[in-house]
């Protein structure tokens, strides 16, 4: 990105916020160094829906998996769709020609929505307006795409049990298989197994993920390889002392259970040796107070709810009753030692229980006092914020990318908006001149000038429509081939940018970004603007 990229957008400086130190590594600039508190680039701004001051908030809480841990989809998700495929081949009864099948990680994006009986993936705008379908690789015709989902009383439909959200990067690849299998069905009707429509289809991959994620298939080969499967990110250390030298609390709650967990923690925030390797222990434990695993989120966030809470013995694993979080005494012959552990330590390790548990663990009194930072629209942010009232913050990845671009496109958008105004502006001429000519008694060479202006203006709306419909297109395809930009359909916001605006009070493309931002910051929305303000106020 040049520098007047930097200064025009936010206001950026050409600082990066990385600095190589003496062993060749990369040493953050979290915003409490020296070199730290410069303007920060487009691509690591956090955005805020809703103002934040930070000066309320007592706690920061953090989800693990695509939050503070990174995937690397190229290797995390084919691993994910490889496990799949065994399953529904080994285990279901699929063909054993599915094993030959391979995997575009980059093909699906979050926000889209599969129609499980019809074997489509459609992408809708903000009204839930169909904008873009495909039935398993294949685009549908416009007609097709109106004639099924262009029907009003549908429009507000579009959820479980026909409709799957992909919502998470985790379903990028169940969301592929899917399409492909319809393919495959389309082409092969007798080679998947008999009575399998698409629903079926679709409940098979997503049983045999589900499965993945439990039984070890990806978990076990993560934990031999982290940093394989795992963005190492040096600024989340720097960002959780920051925190914590500030005065907040610090919480991790995630739905993986203790050992994955210590794992994955453990990569992110220990200390390299000189070889790159890794000492595995709990020192990680000392950038948080407690530290709740196998959350059940979303259902985590439901205050009344009464789930277990159990303390986990970090060293052996091993889950030890409490009272609402409070040791108790284990009857039999537990060795006191394990009992009174937890007492003394300063981060404790629970596994389950909900919100209330967590709220007394850290003595919070009011859920406006706490931010949460996840990935999971439904899983960590629509729930804590809508039933709980916690402050929130979603963590979307492909954002820095998207906004990037956004700023490298900047003039071919402008041609965009000239031609949109410039096809509105033809089209009220010939609507004019039309209606002139059918209801003004009109002398005989006038209406016959008129009729050939209204030719001539015919033709050029139809130059300019079409030379709008291919830039537009251009554009789409610059963002990502099929799908197109992540936040918008068309000129309107798309379902999941929709979504991110309702429920997330701030976003940004990475969680390390907090640390390029005082741990006091006050964030403020920009300006609601609505469209009768837009010709009138100067952008
Ligand atoms: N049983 C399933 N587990 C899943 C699935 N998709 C993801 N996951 C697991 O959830 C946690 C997410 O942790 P968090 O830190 O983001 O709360 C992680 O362990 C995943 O493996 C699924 O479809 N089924
Ligand atoms: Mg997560």
């Amino acid at each position: 990105m040049d520098h007047s990229a930097r200064t025009m957008l936010g206001d950026k400086a050409s600082k990066s916020h990385l600095t190589v130190n003496t062993n060749g590594g990369e040493k953050p600039h979290v915003w409490s160094s020296s070199e730290g508190g410069c303007q920060i680039d487009i691509g690591k701004q956090i955005f805020c829906n809703r103002s934040l001051n930070m000066k309320n908030i007592i706690a920061v809480g953090f989800d693990m998996d695509y939050t503070l841990a990174q995937y690397k989809p190229e290797t995390f998700e084919s691993l994910a769709y490889e496990g799949t495929i065994r399953k529904l081949v080994y285990n279901l009864g699929y063909p054993q020609e599915l094993l030959e099948w391979t995997f575009d990680w980059k093909y699906m994006v979050r926000g889209l929505v599969l129609d499980k009986k019809r074997g489509n993936i459609l992408k809708m705008d903000r009204h839930k307006y169909v904008k873009v379908a495909y039935h398993g690789f294949k685009e549908l015709s416009k007609e097709d795409k109106v004639g099924t989902y262009g029907n009003t009383l549908i429009q507000d439909s579009f959820d479980e049990p026909d409709y799957a959200l992909i919502d998470t990067l985790f379903s990028l690849a169940e969301a592929y298989l899917f399409a492909q299998l319809v393919d495959f069905r389309d082409n092969n009707p007798g080679k998947v197994p008999q009575g399998t429509d698409y629903s079926r289809m679709y409940k098979d991959v997503r049983a045999a993920v589900d499965l993945c994620h439990r039984d070890g298939t990806l978990k076990q080969m993560v934990a031999k390889n982290p940093k394989r499967y795992i963005n190492e990110d040096t600024s989340i250390v720097p960002m959780l002392k920051m925190l914590r030298a500030s005065g907040r609390s610090t919480f991790l709650v995630t739905n993986s259970l203790w050992d994955y967990t210590n794992i994955v923690m453990n990569f992110l925030c220990a200390s390299r040796t000189s070889d790159g390797g890794i000492t595995c222990n709990f020192d990680w434990l000392q950038y948080f107070d407690v530290v709740i695993t196998g959350s059940a989120k979303p259902g985590f966030f439901h205050e009344g709810k009464h789930a277990n809470i159990f303390e986990v013995e970090t060293e052996s694993g091993m889950l030890l009753n409490t009272d609402n979080g409070t040791p108790m005494p284990q009857v039999g012959n537990t060795s006191p030692k394990v009992l009174l552990k937890g007492l003394n330590k300063s981060c404790r390790v629970f596994q389950g229980g909900s919100v209330g548990h967590l709220h007394k663990l850290l003595s919070i009194e009011s859920s406006s006092q706490v931010l949460y930072v996840g990935d999971h629209i439904y899983g960590d942010i629509l729930r804590s914020k809508k039933v709980l009232g916690w402050r929130t913050m979603l963590v979307v990845p492909e954002l820095e990318r998207e906004v990037e671009l956004l700023w490298e496109l900047r003039d071919m958008r402008k041609q965009l908006r000239l031609l949109r105004n410039e096809r509105d502006l033809v089209e009220d001429q010939i609507h004019h001149l039309k209606w002139a000519l059918k209801f003004e008694s009109l002398r005989n060479d006038e209406k016959q000038k008129m009729t050939s202006a209204v030719g001539e203006l015919e033709s050029h709306r139809d130059q300019v429509r079409l030379a709008h419909q291919q830039a537009q297109w251009e554009c789409h395809q610059k963002f990502h081939k099929i799908w197109g930009q992540l936040m918008k359909t068309g000129y309107q916001n798309s379902h999941f940018a929709h979504q991110v605006e309702r429920f997330a009070c701030l976003y940004t493309s990475q969680v390390s970004n907090l640390s390029l931002y005082s741990p006091d910051k006050y964030y403020r929305p920009s300006e609601d603007f609505m469209p009768h303000e837009f010709h009138i106020l100067p952008l």
